[in-house]
């Protein structure tokens, strides 16, 4: 595991903060905000954001009940950073297969430790940046030399996270890259993702095959789609709209459980796949990335209401 400092950066001491501060969340870091008109909690393992909430309301994220916070364990909820490739290696195009020596999913970044950069407050803006720089401390699953800057910026209009990759190696790097949302919902079979009409999706369910979406997508089971969209999304529940505006992503995954996979999850109750939908800011399938030496993509999303 890469070297990562728990302890902020002599620009963002603590005693310079007004809103923010750490907290140890089970066995893991964290930095909670509490601002008069929001809060958030990210933790530096895996530059997870688990909770954003304006002050009248909710947590805007799903977060599994049986979440645990460990070092080296992916945490069930909120928004798990894939990086530097998205879902099952084997199902990349052979320029990211070829760089990943492991079957793990969803890449390395959302069980290493990233470091902490920088804590900006306003009078009304938190900004968070964490950066991970994947180098050969990652060779036992990954080839390859990036820099993975994340910003989390929250304020009264919601929350928007940038990931910037940088290619720091002399080759080609091949990218694909998620933020894994994940929003609650009071009953899944009640609640609809408009801005999806009239686009052509991967059924990973159906083989893989493709298929064109008529209307809203709904929910009644295991629903997992890579859609060739990057159009804004709301999202519509008994409770309310939430927006997704996406920049640098020309697909999003969608996906829930079901009853029967929700069983076989880690660290996911087996009513849980009622309770939560995954919006997926993506570069997935074919809309991955390459960036050639010292270039740099930002795949982005802000969550507002709707
Ligand atoms: O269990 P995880 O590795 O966190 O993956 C959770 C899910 O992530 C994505 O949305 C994929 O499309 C799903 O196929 C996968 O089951």
């Amino acid at each position: 595991m890469p070297e990562s400092s728990h302890t902020p950066p002599a620009s963002v001491t603590p005693g310079q903060w007004s809103f923010t501060r750490w907290k140890t969340i089970g066995q893991l870091e964290a930095l909670e905000v509490h601002h008069p008109v929001f809060s958030a909690t990210v933790f530096l393992q895996g530059a997870h954001l688990t909770h954003f909430a304006l002050n009248d309301d909710t947590n805007w994220l799903w977060l599994s009940d049986t979440a645990r916070f460990e070092p080296g364990r992916a945490i069930r909820g909120g928004i798990p950073v894939c990086w530097p490739w998205f879902g099952d290696p084997a199902r990349n195009p052979p320029e990211i297969r070829k760089r990943v020596h492991t079957p793990s999913a969803h890449g390395f970044a959302r069980t290493a430790l990233w470091r902490l950069e920088d804590v900006r407050e306003s009078a009304h803006e938190v900004e968070i940046s964490l950066s991970l720089n994947a180098n050969e401390d990652f060779e036992g699953q990954w080839d390859g030399h990036a820099l993975a800057l994340i910003t989390f910026s929250f304020s009264v209009r919601g929350c928007q996270i940038a990931l910037t990759t940088t290619n720091l190696s002399k080759d080609p790097l091949a990218l694909s890259q998620a933020l894994h949302t994940y929003l609650p919902t009071s009953d899944i079979s009640r609640t609809r993702l408009l801005g999806l009409g009239h686009s052509q999706y991967m059924d990973t369910l159906k083989d893989w095959d493709y298929f064109e979406q008529e209307g809203p997508v709904y929910f009644d089971g295991e629903t997992d789609r890579i859609y060739e969209s990057a159009e804004p999304l709301t999202l519509v529940t008994p409770a309310g709209k939430r927006k997704l505006t996406s920049v640098g992503s020309d697909s999003t995954v969608v996906w829930n459980p079901g009853p029967e996979k929700a069983l076989r999850l880690s660290d996911f109750p087996g009513t849980g796949w009622q309770k939560m939908v995954c919006v997926e800011t993506a570069n997935a399938a074919t809309d991955y990335r390459v960036l050639n030496e010292g270039q740099s993509h930002t795949l982005g999303v802000v969550i507002g209401r709707g």
